[in-house]
């Protein structure tokens, strides 16, 4: 099984990548950090509880919903203190679920493993992974699709890529690059290529 790691920054394409590789590989198990981090904020009592503790009771959902994400959001891009405390809850936790699905994998002889981790290189997580791929953009086109898609501020953009690591240095970490300027053909094209 190859075991592979995807990532990039805010709205560079992983997503899109990750759809492209469940077509081209059928059979492979896929893992989504993202994914991963709001079912615990929706269903882990021990992080919701130390969440409301630290960020305050506007920060529970509705009756059941766990945290709300939005709220947390505004709290913690902008103030690096309280961001890497969530981290230090969450991460480890992030960490646990990978190993345990990349395990299921295994087991089930899947021919790829693929996870998906937006902060891969920001917070040095290894799994056994044999090569990085990063997906990258410029920051303009991060921005204007993230404004596009989400709705966000120019000044919340602002604050989610100022706690990434910049593009460039994710380039020079990387293995290999996926370039998501072009239209998502061409992202289908170089993960075909990748795949031969
Ligand atoms: C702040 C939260 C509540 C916002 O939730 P929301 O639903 O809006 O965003 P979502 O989780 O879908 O993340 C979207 C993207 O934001 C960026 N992002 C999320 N957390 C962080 C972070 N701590 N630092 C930098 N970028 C981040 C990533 O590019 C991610 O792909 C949530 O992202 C969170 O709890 N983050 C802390 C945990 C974390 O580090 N997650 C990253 C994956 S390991
Ligand atoms: N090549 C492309 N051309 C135009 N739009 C694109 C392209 N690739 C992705 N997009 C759009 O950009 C946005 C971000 O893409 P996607 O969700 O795949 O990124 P992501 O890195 O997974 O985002 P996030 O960091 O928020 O999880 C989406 O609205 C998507 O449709």
């Amino acid at each position: 099984m190859r075991v592979l790691a995807l990532t990039g920054g805010i709205a560079s394409g992983k997503s899109s990548a990750m759809e492209i590789f469940r077509r081209e590989v059928p059979g492979m198990v896929g893992f989504d950090a993202d994914v991963c981090v709001r079912d615990l904020l929706a269903n882990d009592e021990g992080i919701i509880e130390k969440v409301v503790g630290v960020f305050g009771e506007s920060c529970r959902a509705d009756e059941g919903a766990g945290i709300h994400r939005s709220e947390l959001r505004k709290r913690v891009f902008g103030n690096p203190e309280l961001r890497q405390l969530l981290e230090s809850w969450i991460h480890p936790r992030v960490r646990e679920e990978c190993l345990e699905v990349l395990k299921s994998a295994g087991k089930l002889a899947a021919p790829l493993f693929l996870a998906e981790i937006p902060l891969l290189f920001e917070g040095g997580f290894h799994f056994g992974q044999e090569l990085n791929l990063t997906v990258a953009v410029t920051k303009e086109t991060q921005r204007n699709r993230l404004m596009a898609r989400n709705g966000f501020s120019r000044s919340l953009c602002e604050s989610i890529l100022e706690a990434q690591l910049p593009m460039e240095i994710k380039i020079r970490r990387t293995e290999v690059v996926l370039w998501n300027e072009g239209p998502q053909v061409m992202l289908e094209k170089q993960i075909q290529r990748f795949l031969k």
